[in-house]
């Protein structure tokens, strides 16, 4: 082999980065899909501009970092975005990402895209697996002399979606619970969408689906002896069947809304994964950061998290609906939640009582909570100026003796070190009693708090709550909102 050859050095690059010596899972990561890995466990992130010979995406919705970590101890480099070549990249450069992966040992490679569905059932929000291409564009990266030592000068590629990976992708999805269709995607150089008559050609010849990526890479991986697999993310009908003009933002904000769903139902599941047999809860957050998610979305969000076995709830209680007159909305909101709940599900409802204008507001929306039936008060996400306040906490807590059944607080966001806990924790005891606080209705917002009290556990007199609030973890999905 030809040791000049820059995916050599790129390589190198992501080992010395990472520590880890092969990789064994790739994925790259389309249009707006690019937060799907953000979660992964022993993460390092390279942009792809600290190496070599690799081209740089243009384009919104392709971040271009590599993002190196493992999920379930498998080890796996993802790519945030890709290079197109309707951005001008010769043909040729697309090679140097392939087989980057190839040098790192990459046995398996599962790529994402954005795509438009040709046919009825292949709607905006779809996600479908690729089950073979069409390529009418002669132009691709193996154009030129053949490097024998990665592949041969012709290859087949017969099956080059694997049909083994297709049936796993089926498998997990029918036990994950996500619709998942199927379908042959038709490549077009663009930038231009297609045209309608096009869009009937294509459908025809017997495409499903139509994009610009994914084959020069599959094309590119094939002949390399990796084993690709490959998933679109439908985001509009093909033009034509469309009804509305195609636009990069309506993909963006479909992929978007598939990458959340992709991500929160593979950290869920992993997370439960991991902690098969220990007494650790799982915990997510819904409507997260600002209480403004679309409701069909997030209710959606919410069902699959507890199928995929997480035990609490953490609800943004939608304050903006509530502050801006919307009660009624908020309400109905905040109830339609709370049904969803199965028998053990815990519902927290974070108030954010830091964006809230006055502590009668907070004392209103905690009574609407209560009566609500739900399970924990908590004061913040951590995403606002003003977190946790003991004021608010004082509020919740009366509002709870006052309302006369059980229902815990968890003061939560900007509580860092054991002796503001503390403080929180004598609140309660004076309002509650002593004998009354337990992790069942007493927690912290622990993320910013458990390494200050790991540190100072023995000196804290409430030893035995915090350690079995340790017990309770929460699962933040990837999209840099960690709960506090
Ligand atoms: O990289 P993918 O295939 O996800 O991106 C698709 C094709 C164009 O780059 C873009 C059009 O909106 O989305
Ligand atoms: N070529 C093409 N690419 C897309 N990416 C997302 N939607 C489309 C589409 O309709 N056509």
């Amino acid at each position: 082999m030809n040791k000049n050859k820059a995916y050599y050095e790129c390589a190198d690059i992501i080992r010395a980065r990472t520590g880890m010596k092969r990789f064994r899972t790739a994925a790259i990561l389309g249009s707006g899909l690019g937060s799907v890995l953000e979660g992964i466990d022993k993460k390092t992130v390279i942009s792809y501009a600290e190496l070599p010979d690799f081209p740089l995406p243009k384009v919104e919705g392709h971040a271009g970092n590599v993002i190196c970590g493992e999920i379930n101890g498998v080890s796996v480099v993802g790519f945030q975005g890709r290079a197109h070549l309707y951005e001008g990249h010769p043909p040729q450069s697309l090679l140097t990402p392939i087989r980057t992966l190839k040098m790192l040992g990459v046995e398996v490679l599962v790529q994402t895209n954005s795509a438009g569905g040709l046919r009825e059932n292949l709607k905006p929000g779809t996600l479908a697996v690729i089950t073979d291409h069409i390529n009418f564009f002669g132009n691709i990266p193996l154009t030129g002399e053949n490097d024998a030592a990665i592949g041969p000068r012709f290859f087949d590629m017969t099956h080059a979606y694997s049909p083994e990976l297709i049936k796993i992708m089926k498998r997990c999805a029918a036990e994950y619970c996500i619709p998942l269709k199927e379908g042959v995607y038709a490549y077009f150089m663009g930038p231009n969408f297609e045209t309608p008559a096009e869009i009937r050609a294509m459908k025809l010849l017997g495409a499903d689906l139509v994009g610009m990526s994914t084959v020069p890479e599959t094309l590119t991986a094939v002949h390399a002896g990796i084993q690709v697999a490959a998933l679109s993310c439908v985001t509009n009908y093909g033009a034509g069947i469309s009804k509305t003009p195609l636009s990069h933002e309506e993909t963006l904000a479909e992929s978007k809304i598939a990458g959340k769903k992709m991500s929160e139902l593979i950290f869920v599941k992993h997370a439960r994964g991991q902690l098969k047999g220990t007494p650790v809860k799982i915990a997510t957050v819904i409507n997260f950061p600002h209480g403004t998610g679309n409701p069909a979305e997030y209710m959606e969000t919410a069902k699959q998290a507890l199928e995929s076995g997480a035990d609490e709830l953490d609800f943004v209680f939608p304050y903006r609906d509530w502050l801006n007159g919307n009660r009624t909305v908020a309400v109905s909101k905040l109830q339609s939640m709370s049904a969803l709940r199965n028998g053990r599900t815990v519902l927290k409802i974070i108030l954010e009582t830091g964006e809230l204008p006055d502590l009668k507001t907070v004392r209103e929306i905690s009574d609407v909570c209560l009566q609500t039936g739900i399970d924990f008060l908590k004061t913040s996400t951590g995403k606002t100026p003003v977190s946790a306040s003991p004021e608010a906490t004082s509020v919740f807590l009366e509002a709870i003796r006052d309302f006369g059944h059980p229902c815990g607080i968890k003061p939560s966001g900007g509580i860092r070190d054991y002796a503001v806990a503390d403080r929180y924790l004598s609140m309660a005891e004076t309002a509650w009693g002593k004998d009354m606080i337990s992790a069942a209705n007493f927690r912290f917002g622990a993320s910013g708090l458990l390494d200050n009290l790991l540190g100072g556990l023995s000196s804290l007199h409430t030893e035995n709550t915090v350690q079995q609030d340790m017990k309770n973890i929460s699962v933040s999905p990837p999209f840099n909102n960690t709960p506090h």
